[in-house]
């Protein structure tokens, strides 16, 4: 249904002088879909979602993100997702209540929103006693849970997670998917990058990208039978081993 697809783009291209980082991608994703964006290193993934989060303009292609066109509206666009990245997300030198209020006001809800809608998160992640405790002595999958409860404070369209669970145990990890499926069923849409495979399993449909352009897309299951594998880690492996691009950075 054409309603129902919350990113549409075509031919996204980015260029750095010469060096083509993101070569013509081009898919659809669904409202509450779980997208898994996956790529080796360098493959452009980081790119290819600063642009579709408005933060970078594309070179060529064109699209649209909660509804809105990637050239012209961007900061629309801003306003209707949500973002978590591993690098950037808390501040560590606030308490968890404040940081709650701080990115609730910068998603634009009113105080009163904020402050009930506060007592309810906290609540529901089992998490008054931390109140007023310093997101820096907490731990990091504590951390890593509260900046995705954060990013969808505000219920936007679409969250985009860059690496969200980078360094937790898998226990953790299976924790912080839950509250993905959550908010899937909430009806926002979760655009996720991950180097975990068993993540990329929990996907409803799965990209690869290799060299910046998108080498494969689809279910987790018709990855498998199309690539002939047993897992996505050896779907993966496949596909990776064409890259021509090495960044070990
Ligand atoms: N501002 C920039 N100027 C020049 N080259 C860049 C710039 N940003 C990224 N690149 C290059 O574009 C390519 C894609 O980078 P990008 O960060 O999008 O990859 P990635 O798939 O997100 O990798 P990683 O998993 O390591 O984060 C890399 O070769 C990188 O060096």
């Amino acid at each position: 249904m054409e309603s129902d697809i919350v990113i549409n783009v075509s031919g996204l291209t980015k260029k750095f002088g010469n060096f083509t980082a993101v070569d013509r991608i081009s898919f659809d994703v669904r409202k509450g879909e779980v997208f898994g964006f996956l790529g080796a290193n360098g493959a452009g993934k980081t790119t290819a979602m600063q642009m579709l989060c408005g933060i970078s303009k594309p070179t060529s292609g064109k699209g649209t993100v909660a509804g809105y066109d990637i050239l012209k509206e961007n900061e629309k666009i801003k306003r209707s997702i949500g973002y978590m990245s591993q690098r950037f997300s808390l501040y560590e030198d606030l308490k968890v209540w404040e940081n709650i209020r701080l990115f609730g006001g910068i998603y634009g809800l009113t105080d009163k929103e904020i402050k009930e809608k506060t007592d309810e998160l906290l609540h529901r992640l089992r998490f008054e006693s931390e109140r007023n405790t310093l997101v820096k002595s907490l731990p990091l999958g504590w951390k890593q849970k509260l900046a995705f409860s954060v990013a969808v404070f505000h219920t936007p369209q679409i969250v985009f997670l860059d690496e969200p669970t980078g360094g937790v145990d898998p226990a953790m990890r299976r924790q912080f998917w839950e509250m993905i499926y959550e908010a899937s069923d909430r009806g926002i849409t979760v655009f996720v990058t991950t180097h975990y495979m068993d993540e990329a399993e929990y996907c409803h449909r799965v990209s690869i990208m290799v060299d910046g352009r998108i080498e494969t897309l689809d279910s987790p299951g018709n990855l498998k039978e199309i690539h002939q594998a047993e897992s996505m880690d050896e779907v993966f492996r496949k596909l990776a081993r064409k890259a021509t691009r090495m960044d070990n950075g």
